[in-house]
């Protein structure tokens, strides 16, 4: 029987779960306060933190690290450039340096699925049986050349989005229609800390949005996209510097820097306690969602299967009503909320570890 640990480090929780081949073990998810994670600056107190309380959990399980054959990472940091595709990857000691080299253990904390490679090696602690793999990485990149066109040559439009998930969720509704994940045409929206909506055509997420530097609909905690000449203006005149200015575009941006929490629970309380400005934001949070579901409309040419929701916002019955209303005469509405991270990773690593599929197979340099 094969034992796998999941990591799934989110913008505002961690998610861990144990499988005994494809079946649930134990569970468990850690919801963070902003408070608890506002001095965790760097990646390495990041890493210091989530590993404790990662080796707690288990201790709390009774369940003894060693008795692993494999960690499912979500994320994993790998370069952008040899995500080409979507699949599992199995971290071996090339794919290793690569991601240690991709960050600076110093550096600015950037988000959960960044550090999870170095957490599950402090976990596994020297034990090469236990092998590492990222499954649907975020930076996977399968955008059409005319997605990638930004609108000047010096620069690229590369994504960064739920991956995992919303394949997973495609994968589910292609299976409802009695296709295949290749012959569906697919809206998916994870309406998670941050919002990416995905088109996926063929077999591929052809065109979404980066939910980590500044692209797409704000979020709970992700500004989207921002004007961007005044943002240039802020930075150039010295008003913020270049660390400021990328924590108003992620971690600090969105509902969380209106109106200063990013749970969207207590967002809804505030509204229905007859806060206008909370009833504002919150309006424009749905008004910037619908209006980027209506753009990947067009990237179909209207040919659209569904509309699938899925993610932590998706459980909010007032949301999905208030989008509803602006995109549910475009195409058939699917409602996955949550997500099935935990899951897909336990699943790519199985099917990797037992041969059912090939891992990615990357380039070496
Ligand atoms: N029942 C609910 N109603 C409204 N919002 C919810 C509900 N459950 C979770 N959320 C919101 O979903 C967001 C988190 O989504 P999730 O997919 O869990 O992201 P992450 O993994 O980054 O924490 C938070 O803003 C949270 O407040
Ligand atoms: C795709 C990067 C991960 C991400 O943004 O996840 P959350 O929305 O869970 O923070």
């Amino acid at each position: 029987m094969e034992k796998i640990l999941v990591i799934n480090l989110g913008g505002t929780s961690s998610k861990v779960a144990i499988y005994f081949d494809e079946n649930l073990y134990e569970k468990k998810t850690i919801s963070h306060e902003k408070e608890e994670l506002a001095d965790l600056f760097t990646n390495k107190e990041q890493i210091d933190y989530r590993t404790k309380m990662i080796n707690n959990w288990l201790r709390e399980i009774d369940f003894d690290a060693k008795e692993l054959t494999a960690i499912g990472v979500r994320g994993g940091n790998l370069p952008s450039e040899l995500s080409k595709s979507g699949g599992t990857y199995f971290i071996d000691s090339y794919l290793q340096s690569l991601i240690l080299a991709n960050y600076d253990d110093d550096g600015q904390f950037y988000h959960g699925v960044v550090i999870g490679v170095p957490i599950a090696l402090n976990l596994r602690n020297g034990n090469e049986k236990i092998g590492i793999y990222v499954t649907d990485p975020p930076t996977v990149n399968e955008l059409e050349p005319v997605a990638k066109i930004a609108g000047h040559p010096d620069f690229e439009r590369i994504p960064v989005f739920h991956a995992l998930n919303q394949r997973a969720v495609a994968r589910r509704v292609a299976k409802e229609m009695n296709k295949t994940y290749e012959e569906t045409r697919l809206i998916v929206v994870h309406l998670g800390a941050g919002i990416s909506v995905g088109v996926h055509c063929g077999g591929r997420v052809i065109d979404v949005n980066n939910v980590t530097r500044g692209d797409g609909p704000m979020a709970p905690n992700r500004a989207g996209q921002l004007p961007m000449s005044q943002l240039i203006e802020a930075v150039y005149k010295g008003n913020c510097t270049l660390e400021e200015a990328q924590l108003k575009l992620r971690l600090g941006g969105g509902v969380r820097a209106y109106l200063g929490t990013d749970d969207m629970r207590k967002v809804e309380e505030m509204i229905l306690s007859g806060d206008e400005y909370a009833k504002l934001i919150w309006e424009a949070l749905v008004y910037q969602v619908a209006k980027e579901i209506g753009s990947c409309f067009t990237v179909l040419d209207g040919e659209v299967d569904a509309i699938c929701y899925t993610g932590g916002m998706a459980f909010s019955d007032k949301l999905i009503t208030a989008l509803n209303k602006k995109v549910d005469k475009l195409a058939p509405i699917k409602h996955y909320p949550g997500e099935f991270e935990n899951e897909g990773l336990a699943l790519g690593a199985l099917r990797v570890i037992r041969g059912d599929e090939q891992a990615v197979q990357i380039e070496k340099e």
